[in-house]
């Protein structure tokens, strides 16, 4: 057999044609982004045999994972496979890659798509590793690179996926979700998603395959406002009720943003939704998490982390989260209380004891039952 075996999704096909069972891994891997993120998916890609090209713009960093084979600034601790090539040359990343995987904070991202452009390979498939919504457009990632690089299948590699736990080969789980159709589904050697997958099929690292690319964005990037919050709450002192409701309750958030979108609610309940929800709400190894943490215990944002530059997706895509909800009319009030409080100067406490007084809803919402809570109504009287 060519390839790894694969076993497909269990979706209607019609009748009397074969399941897929095989797909041809690529062989040739770029990864843009040297950072934690971008640096444990190129060690992934290694252990399964990929020649990796790994770019980033700082030479000095490039070299020491050349000669050192650590990415001794990001994930000091975790020695690298052989495969990965380190380098600051975009074009020479690029040459002849059969895959893309595009790891670089959401923010800077049209701005990589057109950095690249020149050097991509025709019809090379793009697999965004980044989480996020866009500011201003509000458009998901893949959109965005849709917009900026016609021509290419575009995708996304989403799960509970610590870097610095993924590197060091702990057993993990993501969602690669391409928008295929029966056709793809039916040509599994050509089919991005089927591909892709087993690229990245190791002993420790398991992706699974989706369809449904809009409800997989949307978990990655709605999950990381939603730990914030959960980090907000820890921090000020409150206790694990507390943090389950906001799991939850920010699980609907997404739900209700993914359906409005065109994505499934099913999504949101897998590895890309319900599992990094959990991951990130659950550890201060999250940098979000941390952020919220920090703030509920009274230190200033400048002095989070002690001062450094930390990239913490959730709080610039609490802005793009709640400006696209607002603009179709989904209701998100935790989402919206972290942007109160990062980008508004809310008080912190009051903004969550507003929203716990909110008009009492039905759940699911649904029923679309809404009563006077009483505690906001004796702040009325
Ligand atoms: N870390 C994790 O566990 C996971 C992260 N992700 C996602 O991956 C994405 C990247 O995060 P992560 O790798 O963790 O972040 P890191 O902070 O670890 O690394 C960020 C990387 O992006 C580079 N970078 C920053 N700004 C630019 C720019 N303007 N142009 C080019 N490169 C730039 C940095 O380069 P330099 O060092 O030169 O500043 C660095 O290589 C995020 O969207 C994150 O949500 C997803 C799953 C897991
Ligand atoms: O996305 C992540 C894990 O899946 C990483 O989360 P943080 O960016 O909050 O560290």
């Amino acid at each position: 057999m060519d390839g790894h075996a694969l076993n497909m999704p269990k979706s209607p096909r019609p009748e009397g044609l074969p399941a897929p069972r095989s797909a041809r891994p690529y062989r040739r891997i770029a990864v843009l982004g040297m950072g934690s993120w971008g640096t444990a998916l190129a060690a992934v890609a290694a252990s399964t045999g990929c020649a990796v090209r790994l770019w980033g713009r700082r030479a000095a960093l490039a070299d020491a994972i050349n000669t050192q084979h650590r990415n001794t600034d990001y994930l000091p601790d975790a020695p690298l496979p052989e495969g990965i090539e380190a380098t600051t040359d975009l074009a020479y990343a690029l040459k002849d890659a059969e895959a893309v995987l595009l790891v670089t904070p959401s923010r800077t991202l049209r701005k990589m798509c057109n950095q690249i452009r020149p050097h991509l390979p025709q019809g090379v498939p793009l697999v965004l590793g980044c989480k996020g919504i866009e500011q201003g457009t509000g458009y998901l990632l893949s959109a965005l690179v849709e917009e900026e690089l016609p021509g290419h299948p575009v995708g996304a590699l989403s799960g509970p996926t610590f870097a610095k736990e993924t590197v060091l080969g702990h057993p993990s789980a993501a969602t690669i979700a391409f928008e295929f159709t029966y056709k793809d589904r039916l040509t599994p050697q050509d089919s991005p998603a089927a591909r892709m997958s087993v690229t990245m099929s190791s002993a420790a690292f398991r992706p699974y395959i989706s369809d449904d690319l809009t409800g997989v964005e949307i978990g990655g990037a709605v999950k990381n406002v939603i730990a914030i919050a959960c980090g907000m709450m820890t921090g000020a002192g409150f206790a694990e009720n507390t943090r389950a409701a906001l799991i939850a309750r920010g699980m609907d958030e997404m739900k209700f943003l993914a359906e409005a979108l065109g994505g499934r609610r099913e999504t949101v309940t897998g590895l890309s939704g319900a599992g990094d929800l959990t991951l990130t709400c659950s550890s201060l190894t999250s940098r979000n998490m941390s952020l919220g943490h920090q703030l509920g215990q009274g230190i200033p944002r400048e002095q989070c982390f002690d001062g450094k530059k930390v990239v913490v997706e959730g709080e610039v895509n609490a802005v793009s989260v709640v400006d696209l909800a607002r603009r179709i009319g989904v209701t998100m009030p935790i989402c919206e209380a972290v942007h109160a409080i990062l980008h508004e100067g809310a008080d912190l406490s009051s903004t969550f004891v507003a929203l716990w007084s909110r008009p009492i809803e039905s759940e699911p919402r649904a029923l679309s039952i809404q009563l006077d809570h009483p505690a906001s109504q004796k702040e009325r009287t």
